[in-house]
């Protein structure tokens, strides 16, 4: 099979095609269109969904959801944290079973049992979370996913001409510990197109990229569908969407409530559709800069890893009512400085001090009693137990400060009454605090993180990309909670990748790059082309619409 270049490409997708017997999508005019159910099922539709259903306890995350994705089509799935997104797409992808309705794949029935029996029918998906062993190469990586991988070098081959062919750039002998998140991606991605799947589930793909991968990953999908893969896309990224999606499904409480070409609306408007309502813009009003909380003077510290970055001589000031912004490209000591600051890792003496008080030498739990907070960006793991309720998610960080424990004795009906005060605060959407951390979906997870922090009363509190891969209304609410905060007199600390909400959130902007902060600047009047000096010709930030 010729797969050299562009017209490799086409030839190979065209004989695909035939031996699938599914439409190219120049031909999808011709179809009879059948809109049965306000939804738009047609002959070109490579996957359909019919009255899918599904419920957790307490929870209809899909209800009577109806949608098809056809050949040639790049088609978003949108709606708010909870919506049922997940749930959809691990229904397709054999993860769950659903409880009502069904599905079809090229007009056959699909009823995959596990995700091996999904894959066999044609259907690839990249997760948000890469599942990749750290020690092992890319085509090692590969091979284990695979049903019957040919010989290593045979592999090396085939995973060298696909990222040829895609423009995908990525070594097969390189070891994916050496890989960055966009790299990692490819090897996801590459893994997906040995598979030649006729549907492609891409779950928020990228929030881990920076603009430059995320173009490289668009113009690969352009390509798929142009050859006739059906592609199913969720991102929270409305102006994306707008940008690179042929067509919507929105799904609100699990269901569906509209279908539009999102390309004829505005990043507002389809915000608006999946919330329901008219979204309130943010208020900054009322806040006074106040005396110095946070000093944190000449810190450095080692590398933790051979991966990690050294912090060089990081020095800020903070104070009362203010909000610090932090722009860099991942992997810049972000993790390094949270981690600084929380206590996880402790300095030098002299390096960190709140309120005069040299807090270098505490850890978390120290810092924490002293005022200094902190939420890391990984919720599910670091920011949270998976496997605890939320209610025992709150002792982790609330104990002390809200005195859940007290003389070694924990307060379990203080804690359930915390872990309930911050779920109604936030509008957690869960059943309730018995519910574990993993149970909840991205966004809600989020919201309760940040709550748990922010409703301890902090005198500083230092969050790490607080609002990734969170929904358009979740994300106003956290942004509009740290607007309070700092209204209430805090100092706040806010590392982003997103130059967005940095300019809409912080008084000052600091830029870190190669464990180096920059001298801050007043965000006020702060260019875009500023920021990118800044940066120091690092390579490129995440601009979602400026
Ligand atoms: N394994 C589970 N057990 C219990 N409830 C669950 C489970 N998985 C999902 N849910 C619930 O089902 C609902 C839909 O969740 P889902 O993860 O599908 O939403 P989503 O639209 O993908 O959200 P996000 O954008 O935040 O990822 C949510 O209320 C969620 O808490």
């Amino acid at each position: 099979m010729n797969r050299g270049g562009c017209a490799g490409i086409s030839g190979f997708y065209r004989e695909l095609s035939k031996q699938r017997n599914c439409p190219r999508p120049s031909d999808r005019d011709k179809q009879d269109k059948d809109l049965t159910k306000g939804t738009n099922l047609t002959d070109a539709a490579v996957f359909r969904a019919q009255g899918i259903g599904k419920s957790y306890p307490g929870v209809r995350a899909n209800d009577d959801v109806s949608f098809s994705v056809e050949a040639g089509e790049i088609h978003a799935l949108l709606g708010e944290n909870g919506a049922g997104k997940s749930t959809l797409v691990k229904m397709i992808y054999g993860l769950v079973r659903p409880d009502d309705g069904e599905m079809t794949l090229n007009g056959q029935p699909h009823q995959p049992a596990d995700p091996r029996a999904a894959r066999a029918a044609g259907v690839a998906m990249v997760f948000q979370h890469f599942s990749l062993f750290d020690a092992l190469t890319v085509a090692e990586n590969i091979a284990l996913g695979m049903e019957n991988p040919p010989h290593r070098h045979a592999l090396s081959a085939r995973i060298a001409q696909v990222s040829q062919d895609f423009g995908l750039p990525l070594n097969p002998a390189r070891r994916v510990v050496t890989l960055s998140a966009g790299e990692r991606q490819r090897v996801e991605i590459i893994r997906c197109l040995l598979q030649n799947p006729r549907l492609l589930i891409m779950d928020e793909p990228t929030s881990v990229l920076t603009p430059q991968e995320a173009e490289l990953l668009f113009a690969t999908l352009r390509k798929l569908a142009d050859g006739g893969t059906a592609i199913l896309y969720i991102s929270h990224k409305l102006d994306e969407i707008r940008a690179h999606c042929d067509r919507a499904t929105i799904l609100r409480h699990g269901r569906v409530v509209d279908s539009c070409d999102p390309r004829a609306h505005s990043a507002r408007t389809l915000a608006a559709m999946m919330v329901g309502g008219e979204m309130r813009p943010i208020d900054r009003s009322g806040r006074r800069t106040g005396e110095v909380l946070l000093q944190v003077r000449a810190l450095s510290q080692p590398a933790p890893t051979a991966e990690g970055t050294a912090l060089k001589g990081v020095t800020l000031t903070l104070r009362a009512g203010e909000i610090l912004g932090i722009g860099g490209v991942a992997g810049n000591g972000q993790d390094e400085l949270l981690a600084a600051l929380s206590g996880e890792v402790r300095s030098a003496p002299g390096t960190v001090l709140l309120e005069g008080a040299d807090l270098s030498r505490l850890g978390p739990e120290g810092r924490r009693v002293a005022g200094l907070l902190a939420a890391p960006e990984d919720r599910l793991g670091h920011a949270a137990v998976p496997d605890f309720s939320l209610t025992d998610n709150t002792l982790l960080t609330a104990g002390a400060r809200k005195g859940l424990v007290r003389k070694g004795l924990i307060d379990r009906p203080a804690a359930r009454a915390y872990a309930a005060d911050v779920i109604r605060a936030f509008d957690v959407r869960t059943p309730g605090p018995g519910t574990t951390a993993k149970a909840l979906s991205g966004g809600n997870l989020q919201k309760f993180v940040i709550g748990r922090e922010v409703m301890q009363t902090p005198r500083v509190l230092a969050v790490n990309q607080p609002t990734w891969g969170v929904d358009a209304g979740a994300a106003a609410a956290v942004r509009q909670s740290l607007l309070d905060l700092a209204r209430s007199g805090a100092g706040v600390i806010v590392i982003s990748q997103d130059l967005d909400e940095l300019l809409e959130l912080s008084d000052r902007f600091c830029a870190l790059n190669e464990g180096r902060l920059s001298d801050p600047v007043t965000t006020e009047g702060l260019t875009l082309d500023r920021i990118g000096l800044m940066l120091g010709g690092a390579h490129g930030m995440e601009v979602a619409h400026p």
